[in-house]
């Protein structure tokens, strides 16, 4: 099955389980799965049934007994070693790593603004890479240098893989499997990464024998993760090396090209809706003016509106639709239904946030104020961080991070929908086509749309509000800049 046909699949089980009150079910293989789109169902079996469903033991492969998809008596005293370092104070640290990469994202951009439909996600998930590994692991990676690119591709080819063996039933069988090309390629692009990580970690621990401070242990970023998870299992003899690398391997894969897809989804959202860009524009405005100070963590209270749109399309695009578990003892659920223990159970984000008993008969529509009308709704409507005692780690750090970047990006760039393909400058209205490789994405890259310099966008707003002349004069310069750079894209040469 292609990736985008498990889209279709998904879409079809959001209209079966919501036609059918709520629930559905599944036979992948032999294994036998319940899905819901319900909240008080879903709340019940999130907080109640911890262990994941067997069928992401393949996951394992790659990180092992790392917390997201560990069995139960490992996760339970590791989450315990790993929540408090995603502690608040601890979050606020990496915020000036988050503003300096979302500068460098928004550096490298700039090379590509003009007409053409740009490939948002190589920008996105470099930055989110990037950013978990100055976070995570306390290493700056060079912008497009070779280990970059070549953890990014295996990232890639692992997560193919993985979604593709745990889809397809007849390439579970670990005999079978390890006599086809895929095998090989799975475990060469999983010791790319493994061996990236453990050099870290081995070079991590000497320093931390030798208590030699590096430029990042001078920073106001200090600590990373990797550090942080040292300390909070009790020092250098707290936790062996195999361990952490299994936890460092949980960021990388959690943490990375998650945030990338919730970054890409709200710049494509606010490209197709301008009315709601020129509201977060007005509130980057307010708190930021025409100052071109780097965003801090206490500037991101005031971004309520854009907290809201990202709210907003990570519910209508919840970069993990679903997540699974395993039913572990009879349950009685809140719509009446008795789940057999040893039955699968499938969470289908995707549809959750599509039912109508939840958001509205206005459901599939993007309408950021839904999160501002302050309505009590029901603890678990909103599961793009899942919910309960095994929900999402990184929610907060992740939201931080996001928030950073868009406003970043929002204060220096206009998004703008494609062009469709006749030349005749029409937008294109063909819907976004959806892939699940694990997570979801867009099949073209989110090459979906076009930007240009806010500046040269202010021009008239400058002119007109006649608020200055260095503004006016500032905003023809950029506008001269934007057209002239638009020019230039349009040429063959440098289209991207
Ligand atoms: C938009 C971004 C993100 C989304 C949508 C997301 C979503 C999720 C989901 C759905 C789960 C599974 C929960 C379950 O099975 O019930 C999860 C688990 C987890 N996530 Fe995230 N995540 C994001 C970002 C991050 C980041 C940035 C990090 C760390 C840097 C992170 C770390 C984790 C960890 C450690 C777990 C495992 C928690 C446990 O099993 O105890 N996530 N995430």
């Amino acid at each position: 099955m292609q990736p985008t046909d498990r889209m279709t699949v998904i879409k079809k089980f959001t209209r079966d389980a919501l036609k059918n009150g709520g629930l559905s079910y599944i036979w992948i293989g032999s294994n036998f799965y319940v899905v819901s789109v319900d909240a008080a169902d879903l709340e019940v079996i999130l907080k109640k049934c911890l262990e994941k469903d067997n069928i992401v033991r393949f996951v394992r492969k790659v990180i092992g007994n790392g917390l997201i998809f560990a069995t139960v008596p490992i996760w339970r005293p590791r989450r315990k070693i790993s929540a408090p370092t995603f502690s608040q104070a601890n979050l606020n640290m990496f915020a000036k790593a988050f503003a300096e990469q979302s500068e460098s994202m928004v550096k490298q951009v700039k090379s590509t603004f003009g007409d053409g439909a740009k490939p948002l996600w190589k920008y996105m998930a470099t930055f989110t890479f990037h950013s978990v590994c100055e976070t995570a692991l306390g290493v700056k990676l060079k912008v497009n240098g070779n280990t970059e690119k070549q953890l990014m591709e295996s990232f890639d080819i692992l997560l193919k893989l993985l979604m593709t063996r745990m889809a397809e039933p007849w390439l579970q069988l670990d005999a079978l499997y390890k006599l086809l090309p895929q095998h090989n390629n799975f475990e060469k692009n999983k010791e790319i990464f493994r061996s990236f990580v453990s050099e870290i970690i081995k070079e991590k621990r000497k320093k931390i024998k030798e208590n030699i401070k590096t430029d990042n242990d001078n920073t106001k970023v200090t600590k990373s993760f990797l550090e942080l998870y040292i300390e909070s299992s009790g020092g250098d003899r707290g936790c062996t090396d195999e361990e952490l690398l299994e936890e460092t391997l949980v960021m990388l894969f959690a943490g990375t090209d998650t945030s990338a897809v919730g970054l890409c989804f709200t710049i494509v959202l606010l490209a197709q809706y301008p009315d709601v860009q020129e509201k977060v524009f007005q509130e980057l405005q307010e708190v930021f003016g025409d100052s071109e100070r780097q965003v801090v963590v206490e500037d991101l209270p005031r971004l309520k509106y854009l907290e809201a749109v990202l709210r907003e399309s990570l519910r209508l695009y919840p970069p993990v639709p679903l997540i699974v578990r395993e039913i572990n003892e009879d349950t009685k659920l809140p719509s009446g239904v008795t789940l057999k223990k040893g039955c699968g159970f499938m969470a289908l984000i995707w549809g959750l946030h599509r039912n109508p008993l939840y958001w509205g008969e206005d459901a599939e529509k993007f309408r950021p104020e839904r999160f501002l009308e302050g309505h009590s709704r029901h603890p678990a409507a909103f599961l793009t961080f899942s919910h309960g005692p095994r929900n999402c780690l990184g929610y907060q750090y992740s939201m931080i991070s996001l928030k950073i970047a868009l406003a970043t990006f929002l204060r220096t760039y206009r998004v703008l929908p494609r062009h469709d393909n006749s030349g005749s400058g029409e937008v294109d209205q063909e819907p976004m086509k959806l892939s699940y490789d694990i997570m979801m994405k867009d099949v073209d890259g989110f090459r979906r749309t076009r930007w240009g310099s806010v500046i040269s966008v202010c021009i008239l707003r400058a002119c007109s509000a006649d608020d200055g002349a260095a503004r006016a004069a500032r905003g023809r310069e950029a506008a001269d800049e934007y057209i002239s750079a638009s020019a230039a894209a349009r040429s063959p040469r440098n289209e991207v």
